[in-house]
């Protein structure tokens, strides 16, 4: 398991769950164009395809116009320096490899396939890349350990004409430098004066001081270390040539010497490799990079113990300070992509040390305060580096690289508004995968008490356990204690804080009983009734939680069907004034975020609801940061072709014009034409100013079908459904729910 004190954990099980769990791995491959008959095929292979083969043969660049190569790289790895793993083999470095994958696309949009060499010999890894040119836009060398990753990616960048970046080198020494930069200006200190201790002579370590000396640190002012100890001057044993480069003349011999007086320490070395006793010995206010991976030279909180003027940074996300290469290997490549430079060099380097490092002392926004806890954190000790969930980060990294690209000659494509250059690396991001991020800030921020009525679910117990240690609030599962602590300790959790509630009697349970009957009684309830819905009922137990105050928020659904279950909650809870039960289902396909309402309770909307429908989804999508624009969907398209069916919907829009209504809205339409541009262009006197946002469906049974087959087609994904309109926050998840989508109706009730 892994286990860092007060950390967010997970066991080794959910590790490997995560990786199995759908198709096993992390990536998969998404056709950009449609292969949905004769002509498309046709089109895209033989015989349209030769055209393109025509035009790119004649004139090589063309490349990039017809083909996926401009925004496509390879990672690359023999898997000989594995994290801070060591030297396990090219299979087993496959899964970091299909992680580096995944953060290029999450975090810039850049296609990535993982490519692992099975070889330790530096001529066969050359040889296996060097052709690989015409297939990529640019090559991510990873995870290869020295000197071998000195030669191979030296060799290679004199025989391709595209970027070659070996990320462990100079990813890390671009983040390493930028939150260099501010370290030394938080604590007064130029680069010329500095005195520092590297440990660690591989890829990283050497990558990082060359960087700093280049950025002004002296030579004689940088003592170099690796498992032997200190390289100094004439030493033989266990020396290269990249390591010789930085020898020095010193008394020092190990790095405990080392390390006595000086002011900052660099670890790319191997987890603890670092004493508490060495950082005492540090200069006043040190500062301190233990960037080992997974765990560090030293733990954040070993050094405060006995250093707490330090600053610290380390490569891990769950600690502040987050010096890792993810914060530049996207970024850097989504920049030469774009003006599809031949290499990333040195002011391309600095360019983005100097863009993290500025960006840091900005304020920042709400998505920030994600990694933080929900507590905005601002430019100081404990923030000297952007968070690699700052959604400005794709902005400014990858255009000051682009920028910097263009400046030296090497782009072969140049940006000339570079404004314009910044909204478009802006909108790339995809909004679905910071929704998620936003929403649990906001949660974050103000956490609130779940409660679970399935609390003796397996899954919904994890969920739980997920929930309280993503730090979004407290879990009160509602069942019997042994039966959750057995599942608890069964599935190795850490359920320590976890509340667990069961009626065990109507003495006990009696003022929830009293408030129902008070509720019930003219509604044809006797006392005993309610006696015996609190104390039988797990749903209307939960709910009397709700309403009595004792929690904030409620998760049921899993073991029963969806309306029962709403007719439980609803025993308990009514809907405010001008509100009614709703689903709204989010669905994220193809970068878009759409609202669909009402998929779960009313079978047939009249006009009037079909109104109030529009109005709370409108809401809803508020509330999740969209600006709504919503189309009520019909068969037909305003009064083509004129059917009955649509006179409903017909009336629902003159309601909400009534009703004076502060969003964009239209219809009845179908939806065809409420999703493109092209179709909503035929209709010029519909009121949405670009497409549909929200849906709202004509009836439950149309919403089912329609959301159901999207799901079963693949291509999307989706929330939900999410109940609103009730007077307490309560998620109904459907029959058999899985522990993510239990866990995101936590977060969705939270809000
Ligand atoms: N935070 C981040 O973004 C990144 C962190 N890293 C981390 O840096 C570390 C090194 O990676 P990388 O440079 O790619 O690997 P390499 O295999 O290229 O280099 C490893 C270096 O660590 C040295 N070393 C091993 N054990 C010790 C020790 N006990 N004390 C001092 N030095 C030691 C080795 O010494 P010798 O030469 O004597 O064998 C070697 O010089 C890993 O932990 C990795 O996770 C790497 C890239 C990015
Ligand atoms: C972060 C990374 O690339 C490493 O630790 O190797
Ligand atoms: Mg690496």
């Amino acid at each position: 398991m892994e286990q860092t004190s007060d950390r967010p954990t997970f066991t080794d099980e959910e590790a490997l769950a995560f990786h199995s769990q759908g198709k096993p791995g992390k990536i998969s491959v998404t056709p950009t164009k449609p292969m949905a008959n004769q002509r498309d095929l046709s089109l895209a292979y033989s015989p349209g395809v030769a055209v393109p083969v025509r035009v790119i043969a004649k004139k090589p660049d063309a490349v990039y116009d017809y083909t996926a190569k401009g925004n496509l790289v390879a990672v690359i790895s023999n898997g000989t320096a594995i994290l801070g793993l060591g030297d396990l083999g090219a299979l087993a470095s496959k899964p970091v490899m299909e992680g580096k994958a995944v953060l290029f696309k999450r975090f810039a949009d850049v296609d990535t396939i993982d490519i692992e060499v099975d070889t330790h010999d530096v001529d066969e890894l050359v040889g296996a890349i060097r052709y690989l040119g015409p297939t990529f836009g640019g090559i991510n060398l990873e995870d290869i350990k020295a000197p071998e990753c000195f030669m191979v990616e030296a060799r290679l960048k004199e025989l391709m004409d595209i970027p070659v970046f070996h990320d462990d080198q100079h990813g890390t020494a671009i983040i390493c430098a930028a939150g260099i930069v501010n370290a030394l200006q938080l604590t007064g200190r130029k680069i010329e004066d500095i005195k520092v201790v590297v440990n660690g002579a591989g890829a990283a370590g050497i990558a990082c001081l060359e960087l700093l000396k280049t950025m002004g640190l002296p030579h004689e002012h940088a003592t170099l270390c690796d498992s032997k100890g200190v390289i100094y001057r004439g030493r033989t044993q266990g020396m290269n040539q990249w390591k010789s480069a930085h020898a020095v003349e010193t008394k020092a011999r190990t790095l405990e010497e080392a390390i006595e007086g000086c002011d900052v320490f660099l670890g790319l070395s191997v987890k603890g490799a670092v004493t508490q006793a060495m950082v005492k010995t540090m200069a006043k206010a040190p500062i301190i990079f233990a960037m080992a991976n997974p765990d560090p030279e030293i733990a954040p909180e070993d050094v405060k113990a006995v250093r707490p003027d330090a600053i610290v940074a380390t490569g891990r996300s769950d600690y502040p300070n987050q010096v890792n290469n993810v914060l530049g290997f996207p970024y850097i490549f989504r920049g030469a992509l774009d003006v599809r430079a031949r290499e990333i060099n040195l002011p391309m380097k600095i360019a983005a040390a100097q863009a993290l490092a500025a960006l840091a002392r900005e304020d920042v926004p709400d998505e920030v305060a994600t990694a933080y806890r929900g507590a905005r954190p601002s430019y100081g000790a404990e923030y000297i580096i952007p968070s690699p969930f700052d959604p400005r980060l794709i902005s400014r990294v990858s255009s000051a690289v682009a920028e910097a690209a263009i400046k030296t000659g090497v782009a072969r494509h140049v940006i000339t508004d570079m404004e314009a250059y910044r909204a478009e690396l802006t909108a790339r991001l995809d909004p679905s995968a910071n929704l998620f991020h936003r929403l649990q800030t906001i949660v974050r921020a103000n956490p609130k008490r779940v409660v679970f009525a399935e609390g003796e679910e397996p899954c919904v117990v994890r969920a739980a356990v997920a929930f309280q240690q993503a730090g979004l609030g407290k879990a009160i599962l509602v069942g019997r204690k042994e039966v959750v602590q057995s599942t608890v300790w069964g599935m190795g959790l850490d359920g320590a804080d976890l509340e667990i509630r069961v009626p065990h009697s109507a003495q006990e349970a009696s003022p929830y009983i009293e408030a129902l009957y008070k509720r019930l009684q003219r509604c044809g309830a006797l006392y005993r009734d309610c006696v015996r819905m609190v104390t039988n009922d797990r749903n209307i137990y939960a709910a009397s939680l709700l309403a009595a105050g004792e929690a904030d928020a409620m998760v049921t659904g899993v073991t029963r069907a969806y309306t029962a279950t709403l007719g439980d909650v609803r025993q308990v809870l009514d809907c405010p004034v001008g509100q009614r039960p709703m689903g709204v289902l989010v669905i994220f396909a193809k970068g878009k975020v759409i609202f669909a309402a009402d998929t779960s309770v009313h079978e047939l909307p009249t006009s009037e609801e079909l109104a109030d429908i529009a109005v709370q989804a409108a809401q809803v999508a508020r509330h999740f940061g969209f600006t709504p624009r919503v189309a009520l969907l019909a068969s037909s398209t305003f009064g083509f072709p004129r059917n009955e069916r649509s006179e409903r919907i017909v009336e629902a829009v003159h309601i909400l014009d009534h009703r004076k209504v502060d969003f964009e809205y239209d219809g009845e339409m179908a939806v065809d034409v409420a999703l493109s541009k092209n179709k909503l262009g035929l209709y010029p006197f519909c009121r949405l100013t670009d497409t549909a946002n929200v849906l709202v469906m004509p009836a439950v049974h149309s919403a089912q079908i329609a959301t159901k087959m999207l799901g079963e087609i693949g291509g999307v994904s989706m929330l939900g459904p999410f109940l609103v309109g009730l007077e307490k926050p309560v998620q109904i998840v459907s029959l058999g729910a899985n522990m993510t989508e239990i866990y995101n109706a936590a977060l969705v009730a939270s809000l």
